[in-house]
């Protein structure tokens, strides 16, 4: 176990829009960000993502989980190989299907085959202890997001949005001593951010996304379809609550009469608006949003993202953070809390009913043991 002091700490991230596996070195705590280091991306080919996708909604035990499995293990043990000097490793995993309430959660990738091939401790199944306990098992960024506002000298509340395949938005107090500290973070995600872009650009140009936005901008947003979607009782729900990635994938079929341009400019304020019914449950107001993850690189989805909100969009980089890195750093940093023992969810940010320290640690050496 850890003691008090600073580690080097390797973060990785395999996001729901199944591009790739990013990761980041950290120097931390668990509690403060002392150092940012190297970091690396290390793309899924075609034909690994196609064994992802064919994955997707799976369960552990069926067809199709295991191939994934390896798929990920194998691209994580690839990259995490180039890296140096880490002590700890936190590995998400792959999401493959998540139903908090129901049949759990569930993310690809054994972090005790990945500490064997390491030869690493390594943090893990991060989500599924939240989940038992009741909660949403997402987000799971927010304690990260409370040390990166403090790392970027905050002095009062600010936000950070989370455009991936899916958006989370997470409002946090700076001013409060730490991240479970009450009041110190509201959390959950906002609705589909650019899993439904994707996918409409997939199926109807061959597409991987809609790149800069290009096809949104020619088009119009039917606000008929629009409001139809806000009328969904995910978004009346109270905070905290996390999605599935494809748990809107009706939005797909109510885009399905509209013109490729008008298609693309709809799903894309169907983001911005989620974020803005969303950005109505912050506690206080916040000068900006703080955007990080994929979609802070398409300029149609911000200037929408302001429209709707109100609130200046800015990419994270402009408070000297990584915006494409920063889900790998907040597993490394989340890994040295749960070999810490402190918590990493709480009723604010993933619902559970009181903070818990999820993951577990396996370490090559015990492993090393068994027959
Ligand atoms: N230049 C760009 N123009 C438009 N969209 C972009 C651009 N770059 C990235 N994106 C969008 O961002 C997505 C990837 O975002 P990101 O890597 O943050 O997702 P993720 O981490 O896999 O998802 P999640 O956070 O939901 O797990 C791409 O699939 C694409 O839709
Ligand atoms: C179940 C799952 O993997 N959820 C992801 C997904 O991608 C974005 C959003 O939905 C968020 O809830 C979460 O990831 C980030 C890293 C989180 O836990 O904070």
């Amino acid at each position: 176990m850890l003691k008090g002091g600073a580690v080097w700490a390797l973060g990785t991230m395999s996001g729901t829009s199944l591009d790739g596996v990013d990761a980041a070195m950290v120097l931390t705590d668990g509690e403060r960000i002392l150092e940012f280091g190297e970091t690396r991306y290390r793309a899924y080919s075609p034909a690994e993502r196609a064994v992802l996708r064919a994955a997707l909604g799976r369960w552990p035990g069926e067809a199709a989980v295991a191939g994934a499995a390896e798929v990920v293990e194998a691209a994580h043990a690839e990259l995490l190989a180039a890296f140096r000097g880490a002590e700890i490793v936190g590995f998400h995993g792959q999401t493959l299907a998540h139903e908090p309430g129901g049949r759990g959660t569930h993310q690809a990738g054994s972090g005790e085959r990945l500490a064997r091939a390491l030869g690493l401790p390594v943090a893990w199944d991060f989500r599924s202890a939240d989940v038992a306990a009741g909660g949403q098992g997402a987000p799971l960024a927010p304690f990260y997001h409370f040390a990166c506002a403090r790392r970027a000298g905050a002095d009062r509340p600010v936000a950070f949005l989370n455009l991936g395949g899916v958006g989370n938005l997470t409002w946090v107090d700076p001013r409060q001593t730490a991240p479970e500290a009450p009041g110190a973070c509201l959390a959950f995600d906002t609705g589909p951010a650019n899993a439904p872009i994707d996918d409409l650009m997939q199926a109807r140009l061959g597409q991987s996304h809609d790149e800069g936005g290009r096809l949104a901008a020619e088009g119009e947003v039917a606000e008929t379809v629009l409001a139809r979607f806000l009328d969904h009782a995910f978004f009346a729900r109270m905070p905290p609550k996390s999605l599935d990635r494809d748990a809107f994938a009706d939005l797909l079929t109510a885009v399905a009469g509209l013109s490729d341009a008008d298609a693309a400019a709809t799903l894309t304020a169907a983001a911005a608006a989620a974020v803005a019914r969303g950005a109505a449950h912050f506690p206080t107001p916040v000068r900006q949003l703080l955007v990080t993850g994929g979609g802070r690189h398409n300029p149609v989805l911000m200037a929408m993202l302001e429209a709707r909100t109100g609130i200046e969009a800015v990419p994270v980089e402009q408070v000297g953070l990584d915006g494409d890195m920063l889900e790998a750093q907040a597993f490394a940093y989340l890994a040295v809390r749960v070999a810490r023992g402190l918590p990493t969810s709480g009723p604010s940010t993933t619902g559970v009913p009181a903070c818990l320290g999820g993951g577990r640690v396996s370490r090559p050496e015990a492993l090393a043991l068994q027959p």
